[in-house]
């Protein structure tokens, strides 16, 4: 069994941007690879093919060395996204590793593969995807990821995040919120101008499509118990890469 991980950064401490925990100060292993390939993807980078050769593989003894060099004692959460870390069956040991180490652990993922290690993860985001991504979601999936995770004990420890560009999207995150009522609920500003180095023409044109954001939500009926949120990294740093 390959018991390697395909990594193309290890960065941090910095805060979680997005979604159930947004604030916290944690690290982050983004992995390569991905079964989608979302028109918008800020992280396209994992799986277009052109940072193939800054792929590391990576044993999960090897990930965390890395993880103490760059945090020393500076951090106690490790987000792992990707690309879709959920393609790799392997990070289970990463997984058990960082736990041995008093460190929680945070997934990001958009809901197409299930992995077994799901039921470790502390924080774990399913971000199914709406129309503009151009992508289409396999809802027995997604109903099964989420089944499985709430039939396990897992119900404190999963989010649902959509990201939304425009009213079609709106109108997909409400489908996505009454299918999982239950399951804590974020809308996120999505990011369309992914190359830009005007950090603050960036920050005030995501600022105006949050103030969107919010009004749709404050305007709807079947969107009570959601919580609406930037990207605080995006604001924060722009487009750079590694925070
Ligand atoms: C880069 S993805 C990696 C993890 C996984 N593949 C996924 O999509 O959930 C991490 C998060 O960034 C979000 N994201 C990607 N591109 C974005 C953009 N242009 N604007 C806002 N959010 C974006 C995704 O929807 C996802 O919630
Ligand atoms: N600070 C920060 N927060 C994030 N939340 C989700 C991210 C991701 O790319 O998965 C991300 C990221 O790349 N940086
Ligand atoms: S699923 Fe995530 S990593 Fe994959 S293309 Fe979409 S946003 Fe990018
Ligand atoms: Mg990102």
């Amino acid at each position: 069994m390959n018991n390697k991980v395909p990594v193309l950064e290890i960065f941090g401490p910095t805060i979680q941007g997005e979604g159930m925990v947004v604030g916290r100060k944690t690290m982050f292993v983004r992995t390569a690879g991905c079964d989608y390939s979302c028109s918008w993807c800020d992280s396209a980078f994992t799986w277009d093919g052109s940072a193939k050769s800054d792929i590391r593989q990576l044993t999960d003894e090897e990930v965390w060395h890395e993880l103490q060099t760059l945090g020393g004692d500076r951090f106690d959460h490790v987000t792992i996204s990707g690309g879709n870390p959920a393609l790799l069956k392997s990070l289970d040991k990463l997984i058990d590793r960082l736990h041995d180490h008093q460190k929680q652990v945070a997934l990001e993922t958009q809901g197409s593969r299930f992995q077994e290690w799901f039921y470790k993860i502390d924080d774990l985001t399913l971000s199914p995807k709406p129309p503009s991504s151009g992508m289409k979601t396999n809802y027995e999936v997604l109903d099964d990821i989420v089944e499985r995770l709430q039939n396990n004990g897992r119900s404190q420890h999963i989010s649902i995040k959509v990201v939304v560009f425009d009213e079609t999207d709106f109108d997909y995150a409400k489908h996505i919120h009454q299918r999982y009522p239950s399951v804590p609920f974020f809308v996120q500003v999505g990011n369309d101008d992914l190359t830009t180095t005007d950090d603050d023409a960036l920050t005030r044109k995501l600022l105006g499509k949050y103030e969107w954001l919010i009004d749709l939500v404050v305007a709807t009926t079947d969107m009570n118990n959601v919580r609406v949120l930037p990207q605080v990294h995006a604001l924060v740093w722009g487009n750079k890469r590694g925070v």
